[in-house]
């Protein structure tokens, strides 16, 4: 996940791969709700992993249920109908799949087992209603009380002083939200013991095809609700929660979107994207997103747990579509927009002025940034495709939707008129509640001009801290890191290993050229072997240094070297990093500190690893060291004509980093 303050994508061009989805939100929440309160124990299979899962997973131990990971899988241990704790205060995030229902559950629960709940989340959920379902649970007699501001988050749950009374039909406002009449359907068996349990929904009931979700799912753990339309749903007597034992999540098909999305825009020349996980099986509504993919030129073709997704008309085609069956999905068509001949109006979509964020204003303020042309109004968007693309810094208003969809955008280049901007997303770790890995999962499966990749060089002598800089200026900007030195380093730790000498060019070459390695993190393997620490030993830099002297070394790490320039972005230290292997990087940074300083510095590194070092032994080798860098004939260690010059020697690891995204950001379009 990039837990860091924007993101930018630069200009893409084309997409191919396969995607694996996480699990869906919207299954996800309900069966852990419904295992909780369940008797025996239920393993989730594929469940979910983000912040709305989390605040459940939370809320479940809170109030008593088992709850283990094992592996891949959760075990949850459900109540059984009966409060083993009857008091808690549950923290719910911004997660509306959580607050509604286990209000409605608790709300049950309170009343009738004297217990006493206090329901909160962060700021914007206090601003999303929740009065319709306060209303209709109080129809049975549960004392409900508001802590903040009438109809909204949070609350408290008290206990009752008479039982409650199920005789009447329950009656609940469909047309705000579905959640509501889903919170009740998931509740309210816990009170059928005396009699059917009926719900009527007043208004035209939203989103359908959520309450299917729920309804399938209750259908798993044993309760079958009878529904009558959409205006009637009858919990029979004496409903119980009964485990299914094993369940398992399918991916989530609003997050398919995106990738659907990304096929119909990126996937053309043969490519395809397959993305697995969902598919026309799927229970979940949002999988009808595909027919509107496909009315604006999508070919998507489909099985059992997949979907394959190829470019179909192009430019895309301008729809005219009620949205009310796919409200969450229904975002990425407004970016599909973007790349669509004609105005495209969405309509229906009321609920998202009372989602995360205001959707509505939300999309036209950040499609207008990008030069779209957009009309709102309180239940519909239109949005006709920019005459002129703008580079633009993308709110999210800690709205994953907004993160998740706006990155399409970069596609431009793709688009007719076409554009050659880059799009900076801000705040894209808000993609943690439902798909924390949206963006390496897109980034696995684009393409870009590798022109268009940005680089960032860093060069200068040992010890000057380039490598230190170059790595934290890499993880502020989310971009891939080379340390070029490290190829060096291990080709003669693979020539020692081989024992090819210092002087056998010819031999280092075939060293150099069918080096096995490898990058994960922080570590570096030679043929399958972790070499980290053993790349970092002293005389394996002195031989590096010696190795790379040579020019045909030197040829048979460019290939290398230069495949690291992928997106989002590259910052690159070493040597010759911005005279020869990047020599038209966006920024060159020549990097350098006195030769005491740097002895100091290596000195320290040294001692804190616990290896034995002599600061004036380590002095010499460095200067001769750099020497011999800056004396060879090939790629010798000099700064870039165009390169800023630094000298670190007073300065903290955190003020050079500083001081380079300055420099990174007076060179940004936004
Ligand atoms: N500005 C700084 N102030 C103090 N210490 C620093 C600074 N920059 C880096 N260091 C420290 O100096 C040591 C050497 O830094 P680093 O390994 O990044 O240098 P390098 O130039 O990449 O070295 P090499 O060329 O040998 O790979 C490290 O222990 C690092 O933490
Ligand atoms: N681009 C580069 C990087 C490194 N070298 C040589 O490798 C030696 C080890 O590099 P470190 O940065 O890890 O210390 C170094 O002394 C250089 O001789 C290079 O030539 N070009």
């Amino acid at each position: 996940m990039f837990s860091i303050p924007f993101l930018t994508v630069p200009p893409l061009r084309a997409a191919r791969g396969t995607v694996r989805l996480p699990g869906s939100k919207s299954i996800s929440n309900r069966v852990l709700l419904l295992a909780g309160l369940s008797e025996g124990t239920t393993v989730v299979r594929d469940l979910l992993d983000s912040d709305d899962t989390r605040v459940m997973l939370d809320a479940l131990r809170a109030l008593g249920c088992g709850v283990a990971a094992q592996g891949p899988d959760w075990h949850i241990t459900g109540l059984g109908g009966q409060l083993s704790t009857k008091t808690a205060d549950l923290f719910l995030g911004n997660a509306g799949t959580a607050m509604r229902p286990l209000t409605a559950a608790l709300a049950v629960l309170a009343a009738t087992q004297q217990g006493t709940f206090e329901l909160k989340g962060i700021p914007r959920m206090h601003e999303r209603p929740i009065g319709d379902l306060v209303d209709a649970l109080r129809q049975l007699g549960c004392p409900i009380d508001y802590l903040g501001n009438e109809g909204y988050p949070p609350l408290r749950l008290r206990p009752g002083s008479a039982p409650l009374d199920t005789s009447a039909p329950i009656r609940v406002r469909g047309d705000v939200s579905s959640q509501f009449l889903t919170a009740l359907l998931l509740g309210l068996p816990l009170v059928s013991d005396a009699g059917p349990v009926t719900i009527e929904v007043e208004g035209e009931l939203t989103s359908k095809p959520y309450i299917e979700i729920t309804l399938n799912l209750l259908a798993r753990f044993g309760i079958l609700v009878r529904r009558d339309g959409w205006a009637r749903f009858t919990i029979p007597q004496g409903s119980r929660y009964r485990s299914p034992g094993d369940i398992h999540v399918e991916g989530d098909a609003s997050s398919a979107s995106y990738f659907v999305a990304l096929g119909a825009i990126a996937a053309h020349g043969g490519r395809a994207v397959r993305i697995e996980g969902v598919g026309d099986d799927s229970i979940q509504g949002d999988i009808r997103f595909v027919d509107a993919a496909r009315a604006m030129g999508a070919d998507v073709t489909s099985g059992p747990g997949w979907l394959e997704v190829r470019r179909g008309a192009w430019p895309l085609k301008a729809i005219d579509l009620d949205c009310n069956h796919i409200p969450d999905a229904a975002m990425t068509l407004a970016v599909m927009a973007l790349f669509a001949e004609g105005t495209t109006r969405l309509t229906n979509i009321a609920s998202w002025r009372v989602k995360e964020t205001d959707r509505i204003a939300a999309m036209a303020t950040e499609l207008r940034k990008l030069g779209a042309r957009v009309v709102e109004g309180a239940d519909f968007i239109e949005v006709a495709a920019p005459e002129r693309w703008s580079a633009a810094s993308i709110h999210t208003y800690d709205d994953h939707r907004i993160a998740m969809c706006f990155s399409l955008a970069a596609f431009n280049p793709l688009a007719r008129p076409a554009g050659h901007v880059p799009v900076r997303i801000l705040d894209p770790r808000c993609v943690g509640k439902t798909f924390p890995d949206y963006f390496e999962a897109l980034f696995d499966v684009v393409e870009a001009d590798s022109a268009d990749v940005p680089v960032l060089t860093i060069d200068g002598p040992t010890a000057s801290g380039k490598g230190t800089l170059a790595s934290a200026v890499a993880i502020a900007l989310g971009y891939h890191f080379l340390d070029s030195g490290a190829l060096y380093r291990a080709t003669a730790l693979a020539a020692m290993q081989a024992g090819v000498t210092d002087t056998d060019e010819a031999g280092l070459a075939r060293v150099a050229a069918g080096l096995q390695l490898k990058f994960t993190g922080h570590q570096i393997w030679l043929a399958g072997v972790e070499v980290s620490d053993d790349l970092r030993q002293e005389h394996v830099g002195a031989m590096a240094s010696r190795v790379s002297t040579f020019p045909s070394v030197r040829d048979a790490l460019k290939a290398l070297q230069l495949s690291h320039r992928r997106v989002p972005g590259l910052v690159a230290d070493g040597r010759d990093m911005g005279t020869v292997i990047f020599p038209g990087a966006d920024l060159k940074v020549f990097v350098t500190a006195s030769a005491a300083v740097r002895a100091e510095r290596r000195h320290k590194q040294l001692i804190s690893k616990g290896i034995p070092a002599n600061i004036d032994s380590l002095r010499a080798d460095l200067e001769a060291r750099d020497l011999r860098d800056q004396s060879r004939t090939v790629a010798p260690l000099k700064p870039a004509e165009d390169a800023k010059l630094f000298d670190n020697s007073q300065l903290t690891v955190d003020q050079c980093v500083a001081q380079v995204l300055e420099w990174w950001e007076a060179k940004q379009a936004f």
